[in-house]
């Protein structure tokens, strides 16, 4: 993708000042907020020019997500997907079944999916309710459509660094560290967190950038220790707090990736993000850092599915 449509690159200043008083030994103050929104809506902005330019081609991306049960968060991301496609000029087709649907009768809406050239994407929006084997789910949609980037075919490529489709979230962070203008060729990373959809895919991306990449998992001993380390600290964990600003290197980028609600019903994310904020360099917010991206980054997907289909 361009990143000629980028906002302008205001973050590597402010954070290499940071680093650098940090170096310095003088208070980093409170660090830039990263915001993940205005960045989505540059890259959806490019999605919506590439996807016109496609049409005039006669091809019309088309997602379909297929949605089970009715958990009321995955409602709300599946409704904010097929938003995004319709404002970008794409399809997208919303199947929802019932929470008692069986394993069986949802791999055969995936192998219909599959076979419909009018559907360049397929995603299973997670979790899945309990009787449901997500691996099994997964590994049905076709690779080619797969713009999740879950399927193990794609995975398996991610350790290439020549992927087809990049997971959405880890996608969308690599974006806005590149907005960012973070170095990451010889940097620290730290991700706390090793899940199939976030940790995994994040530590290979970032490896693949030449980073030295740390993955940190529940039973890592001394967390802090690691995460101290981190020029770029990534936090996919699902415990809100777990990370407080005395676990940051000074000047460090921050990405939360972490939506938890605290007890007031407020959206907050794995890092605390007040005593984060006066040490780190600069620090994405729960809402408005990277949740936006993950969305963003499926249309790419989507997109960039639907011109490959051109090719063959
Ligand atoms: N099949 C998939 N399932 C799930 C994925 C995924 O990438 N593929 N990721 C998450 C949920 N998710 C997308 O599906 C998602 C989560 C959060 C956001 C987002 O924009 N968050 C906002 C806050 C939204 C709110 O008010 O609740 C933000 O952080 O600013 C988008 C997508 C799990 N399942």
């Amino acid at each position: 993708m361009s990143t000629s449509v980028l906002p302008a690159a205001h973050g590597g200043s402010s954070h290499q000042q940071a680093a650098q008083r940090a170096q310095d030994g003088q208070s980093a103050g409170l660090g830039r907020i990263i915001d993940g929104k205005a960045l989505s809506e540059a890259i959806r902005a490019d999605v919506a020019r590439r996807a016109q330019a496609l049409a005039a081609r006669g091809v019309v991306p088309g997602l379909a997500v297929v949605l089970i049960g009715d958990n009321p968060a995955s409602q709300v991301y599946v409704r904010n997907k097929a938003a995004a496609c319709e404002k970008a000029g794409l399809n997208s087709r919303v199947l929802r079944l019932p929470a008692d649907t069986s394993e069986q009768a949802l791999l055969e809406v995936v192998q219909e999916l599959n076979r419909d050239p009018a559907v360049h994407g397929i995603l299973v929006q997670l979790p899945l309710p309990p009787h449901m084997d997500a691996a099994k789910v997964i590994e049905t949609i076709a690779a080619a459509k797969d713009v999740d980037g879950f399927h193990v075919s794609n995975a398996g490529l991610l350790m290439t660094g020549k992927p087809l489709f990049r997971p959405c979230t880890p996608y969308g962070i690599m974006k806005i560290l590149e907005s960012e203008q973070v170095a990451l060729r010889g940097a620290e990373a730290v991700v706390v967190g090793a899940s199939n959809i976030v940790g995994k895919p994040m530590a290979m991306l970032l490896l693949a950038a030449g980073a030295t990449v740390t993955l940190c998992n529940s039973k890592t001993r001394d967390l802090g220790a690691q995460t101290r380390r981190a020029d770029v600290l990534v936090v996919a964990t699902g415990k809100p707090g777990i990370v407080t600003g005395d676990m940051v290197k000074p000047g460090a980028t921050v990405i939360d990736v972490g939506i938890n609600r605290n007890a007031e019903g407020k959206l907050v994310g794995d890092v605390d993000f007040e005593s984060a904020r006066k040490v780190a360099g600069a620090i994405t917010p729960v809402p408005g850092g990277v949740g936006p991206m993950t969305i963003a980054m499926l249309l790419v997907n989507t997109l960039e599915a639907a011109e490959r289909s051109l090719q063959h």
